[in-house]
């Protein structure tokens, strides 16, 4: 169904003020990515005072991530010294190494990444890959599997045994099979929050940060041009110029509706503008008492964008 061209321009009025909404703060952003830098200097800096302080014997007992190795070996040597996000222009060098596992291995790690707080939302497609990419490792009891403090290059799903997680020397839990730890230092790009250390002789899946990254990079660029094709592909939107389809392309967001959900009730405050990618929408306008059917590539909740 058309809309009439007074609402077409009224959205297209509506669009250039959030684009220039976007721009003053994307100049925000560049400021404060500057006082960032700054800071992360100084970091950088005080990090590498403290690196200097620590014995020898400190970084042999701490030997973190030593399960990826399969053995234990001494913290490496950061050539920054903090852990650094993977360069998006390194995305097509990375090769994702898939490993074989039993169906029990594979619904155990799918479970593990699922029940996770901070993987759950993570799309079922990169939950697959991720549990594809992870390599089998095993350390005896007693190992130190993590080391509070160091750069984290690696997250486990635990399959067999029981480990240890200490902060500061304080017990806060032991975990059993089927759990995901080491994940916070890859995800938030800090250093490790906790020790995890084995209980008993344990059997761990594992995958690296690099590949981990590149999955959640991967995804989340093919993600972005697809919508981009989406937008370019909706009639309204076809004359709009490429950086501003990239940049709603930035704040689209997916959501599913079955048969029979209302998206919008009427009289409801609306904050959330739609397109139709696939199936129908009933529109049912009770001041002109008329039903109309929307379809792929129509709008509807227009009024979201004039604030
Ligand atoms: N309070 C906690 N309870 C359970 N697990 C934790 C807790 N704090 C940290 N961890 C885990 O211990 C891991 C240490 O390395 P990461 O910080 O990468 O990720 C951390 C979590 O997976």
């Amino acid at each position: 169904m058309r809309k009439d061209a007074g609402t077409l321009r009224d959205l297209q009025l509506a669009l250039q003020l959030k684009i220039e909404e976007l721009r003053q703060r994307d100049a925000l952003i560049d400021e404060l990515e500057l006082e960032l830098d700054t800071k992360d200097d100084l970091i950088r800096q005080l990090q590498v005072e403290l690196d200097r302080h620590r014995s020898a014997s400190q970084h042999a007992a701490s030997s973190a991530d030593a399960a990826s190795t399969g053995e234990s070996r001494t913290k490496r040597q950061a050539i920054s010294a903090e852990p650094t996000a993977l360069d998006p222009s390194q995305l097509t060098d990375v090769t994702l190494t898939s490993y074989c596992k039993t169906k029990e291995s594979r619904e155990l790690i799918q479970r593990a990444l699922m029940d996770n707080d901070f993987m759950k939302h993570l799309e079922h497609g990169q939950i697959l890959t991720i549990m594809d990419c992870m390599y089998p490792t095993s350390l005896a009891k007693g190992c130190c599997v993590i080391q509070e403090g160091d750069d984290g290059s690696t997250v486990y799903v635990l399959e067999e045994g029981q480990v240890e997680v200490t902060k500061q020397g304080k017990k806060l839990c032991s975990i059993g099979p089927g759990k995901v730890f080491g994940e916070l230092a890859i995800l938030y790009n800090c250093t490790r929050t906790a020790t995890v250390t084995a209980l008993t002789d344990i059997k761990l899946w594992a995958i690296d940060r690099q590949g981990f990254q590149t999955i959640m990079m991967r995804t989340g660029l093919i993600k972005h041009s697809q919508y981009t094709d989406f937008l370019r592909s909706v009639p309204s939107f076809q004359s709009l110029p490429e950086d501003v389809l990239s940049k709603l392309a930035d704040v689209l967001e997916e959501t599913h509706y079955t048969d029979g959900d209302y998206i919008i009730r009427q009289g409801a405050t609306g904050d959330t503008f739609f397109i139709i990618s696939e199936g129908q929408v009933r529109n049912d306008d009770n001041s002109d008492k008329q039903v109309k059917t929307l379809t792929k590539g129509d709008w509807f909740g227009e009024q979201a964008l004039k604030g």
